[in-house]
């Protein structure tokens, strides 16, 4: 075996594409009846819909990290870090080190030789990656605000923004399962690959870092352009108003020109949610209710007050005197129409942990939200988390924020302008 990765061409491109057709047939068949599913993925099954194992994504853009405006990969594997230095030059050399490997791995490269020629020689890549292609791997770095602590002298060039987030209310955070002083996030359209990444960057950072918390998610509950919009685990099609647009881009996920220290500037902050579903409970749930509680219809995903997927929702409209969309339903509290403008970029995936000690499916939504003002996700939560009629079938067990820097340039690594 040599290091360069023979298998790049491999492509499974027309197989999904004909699985997807084929699911699409069964379920207007058999699943949501009465047409209320629509037959084709919204926006048509282009090229932002298909999975194509030799596609890669640059990392040295000198812009916004990658991961976050790119459309929504299959498989994302979450994990945080805790510091385990007081030495600022280790942490710079950790974001140097895992900068140079999340490049090599987003082309779809070994981090080293992972067939060394001597036998008593340890491998410096795992290997369990290697004939997979990049897979359209991304890897999104945080910093969270342990790093700008006492420990390491870089409270000056603290993000403005950057703090731990409230108590919310109806946070049921476990403490192994919050926090974190760095963050990564590693998408793919396989799975391995997107452990691999994860499982090789824990392994350069040991002596600097320990692992914290983490989630692995499955089937992307979010959609970017150009993406048909996938469903959670409760059935519902989720991300159907999800930023989509570049303006929107720079006004709700970018940081600023002015606002916030130059070497953040590109960046945005990360806030991430372990939501455990009560699932046995919502499966016994009538699909009046559930589409109640989301103010959306479960087959087509149109909003209760009429029309299809994608028309606005009338929040004002009135049926027999109720409005046609409950004021204490998820969209009617989470929407900028109601919540003074407000937008965050979704970019979550669905989990299991498979069963708990009650027999009963551990599963959930890793909720990962891109704001260019974390006080945006405080503003939406405090809302939902006080009102929305889901709170009876979700619990927020995990929790953390980070400051995500702009992706360097080549030559660079990431968050370089702290350590000036
Ligand atoms: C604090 C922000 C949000 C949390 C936490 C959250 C959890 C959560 N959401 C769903 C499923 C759906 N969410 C939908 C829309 C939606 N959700 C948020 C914010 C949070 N959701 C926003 C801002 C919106 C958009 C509202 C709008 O403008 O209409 C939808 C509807 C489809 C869509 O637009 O995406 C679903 C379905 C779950 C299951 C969940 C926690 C487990
Ligand atoms: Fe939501």
């Amino acid at each position: 075996m040599t290091d360069t990765p023979q298998a790049k061409g491999l492509s499974r491109r027309r197989l999904f594409a004909g699985a997807g057709a084929a699911g699409v047939a069964l379920g207007a068949a058999a699943g949501f009846a009465g047409g209320r599913a629509s037959a084709e993925p919204a926006g048509g099954a282009d090229d932002a819909d298909t999975v194509d194992l030799s596609r890669s994504h640059e990392f040295y853009t000198g812009s916004h990290q990658a991961g976050i405006e790119t459309e929504p990969q299959r498989h994302c594997v979450y994990m945080t870090f805790d510091l385990t230095t007081t030495s600022v030059q280790d942490l710079q050399v950790l974001l140097a080190r895992w900068s140079a490997g999340i490049a090599q791995m987003m082309a779809g490269r070994p981090v080293g030789t992972v067939d060394p020629d001597r036998s008593s020689a340890v491998p410096q890549d795992t290997g369990e990656a290697y004939d997979l292609g990049p897979s359209s791997l991304t890897v999104t770095v945080g910093l969270g605000p342990g790093v700008f602590d006492h420990r390491f002298g870089l409270a000056a060039k603290r993000p403005k923004l950057l703090a731990d987030l409230p108590t919310l209310p109806s946070d049921v955070l476990k403490p192994e399962l919050t926090g974190g002083d760095l963050s990564l996030q590693a998408c793919a359209d396989d799975p391995q690959v997107a452990y691999h990444a994860i499982r090789d960057l824990a392994r350069m950072g040991r002596g600097t870092v320990n692992t914290r918390w983490t989630v692995m998610g499955f089937g992307r509950a979010s959609a970017g352009k150009g993406q048909s919009t996938p469903r959670n685990l409760m059935g519902f099609k989720d991300g159907t108003r999800n930023i989509r647009e570049p303006e929107d881009f720079d006004r709700y996920v970018w940081v600023g020109h002015d606002s916030e220290p130059v070497w953040m500037r590109g960046g945005t902050y990360q806030v991430a949610r372990k939501i455990r579903m009560d699932i046995e409970i919502w499966d016994s749930s009538d699909r009046g209710t559930q589409e109640g509680i989301f103010g959306r219809s479960k087959g087509a995903g149109g909003p209760l007050s009429g029309g299809s997927e994608f028309t606005t929702p009338d929040f004002h409209k009135m049926v027999a005197g109720k409005p046609a969309i409950p004021a204490k339903s998820h969209v009617a509290l989470a929407a900028h129409e109601n919540n003074g403008g407000i937008k965050i970029l979704r970019r979550s995936y669905n989990f299991t942990d498979g069963i708990n000690e009650l027999g009963q499916l551990d599963a959930g939504l890793l909720f990962i939200a891109y704001q260019n003002d974390p006080g945006h996700f405080v503003t939406l939560q405090r809302r939902l988390g006080s009102a929305d009629l889901l709170n009876e079938y979700i619990s927020h067990i995990g929790s953390g924020i980070f400051a995500v820097p702009p992706a360097p340039k080549p030559g660079h690594y990431l968050a370089e302008g702290l350590f000036a």
